[in-house]
């Protein structure tokens, strides 16, 4: 009754942002991401019928209640599914660097689904994986699967048609993400409370899930065609978008910090340079960017040279959750 998986991080090209359930983890609109190599979770689970409560270790220290709570809260759905009634010992460590704001409830949501999963006894297939993952956090949906994936939002009210799926395997098209860690000064607004003020109360929302639609039939055709150009226009302006609908939230808020916007133009002065790389930015002051292999080194370099930059993660595109 114990089982260890190894689940990586994604970041989003077009971003999940808003739910329309709460409670199912149900999303607005479609989104597409890339898995990441070099960031992920490790997470065993160990079902113990001596246990009078669940356990969860993260990180190797004993986690505070509150997040205890979150991990016995998606147990209890695993339980359930498979009416064992058993307590867990979860025991869960990071390899993601938090401070890049990275979602690392992606990779960790992911591993807990497929370890809890699959020490319960439960043969779930990698679509019933990703909808149980979902509960856990939204973008770990996508975790489950490596490459190229698109996250199905699904029409129906219980989310039975709402789950990840792989569009691309990642050795088909070699993409580099730079994740850069700039000066971080404000407590962020998290992702759940600010997609849910915004779908709420932004009247830029609507322009959002007109946009997102077309964003995704775009990207989908340079994924095809391996358009790198039109790729990269794309998932600049779909950030952008999902970043101006924050602004008009009440009250309205904004992920972006003075240091932000420095990469971000300096992105710009490289593309007026030929040197084509392309940002997309999260529920946080930390800037991602896409590039192609032989020009991510001058991009490293260039980027270096601002002072507002702390760090610089290299990451290809990874694989799924594996079993070790
Ligand atoms: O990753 C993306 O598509 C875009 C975002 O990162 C943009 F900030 C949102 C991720 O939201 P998540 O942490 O999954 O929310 P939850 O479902 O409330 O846990």
């Amino acid at each position: 009754m114990k089982a260890t998986v190894k689940a990586h991080t994604n970041i989003a090209l077009i971003k999940y942002w808003g739910k329309r359930d709460e409670a199912l983890f149900l999303p607005t609109n479609n989104s597409l991401s890339v898995t990441l190599d070099k960031f992920y979770t490790i997470t065993t689970v160990e079902f113990l019928p001596a246990l009078q409560a669940d356990e969860f270790y993260f990180n190797g220290e004993l986690a505070e209640e509150k997040e205890l709570m979150k991990i016995s809260a998606f147990l209890d759905r695993v339980r359930a599914n498979a009416k064992k009634p058993m307590f867990a010992c979860v025991k869960s460590q990071n390899h993601v660097p938090t401070a890049a704001g990275f979602a690392s409830s992606a990779s960790g949501y992911a591993a807990l689904a497929a370890a809890s999963a699959k020490a319960i006894g439960l043969q779930l297939t990698d679509r019933e994986l990703s909808q149980l993952a979902r509960q856990g956090s939204g973008s770990a949906s996508r975790s489950i699967f490596g490459g190229y994936v698109e996250w199905e939002k699904g029409s129906n009210a219980d989310g039975s048609d709402c789950y990840a799926q792989q569009i691309l395997k990642k050795d088909a098209w070699d993409l580099r993400i730079l994740s850069v860690e700039v000066t971080t000064k404000a407590k962020k607004v998290l992702s759940r409370e600010g997609m849910k003020r915004t779908v709420q109360t932004s009247p830029f929302f609507a322009g959002w899930l007109e946009a997102v639609e077309q964003d995704l039939i775009a990207i989908k055709e340079a994924i095809n065609e391996r358009d790198f150009t039109k790729l990269g226009q794309v998932v600049e302006a779909n950030a952008l978008k999902m970043h101006a609908t924050t602004l008009g939230a009440n009250p309205p808020f904004m992920y972006w910090q003075s240091a932000t916007v420095e990469v971000m133009q300096e992105v710009q002065a490289l593309r007026e340079k030929g040197i084509e790389a392309y940002f997309t930015i999260d529920a946080g002051p930390n800037v991602k960017i896409v590039c192609q292999p032989e020009e991510e080194q001058v991009i490293h370099e260039s980027l270096e040279t601002l002072p507002v930059v702390q760090q610089i993660h290299h990451c290809r595109i990874g694989p799924g959750i594996t079993y070790l």
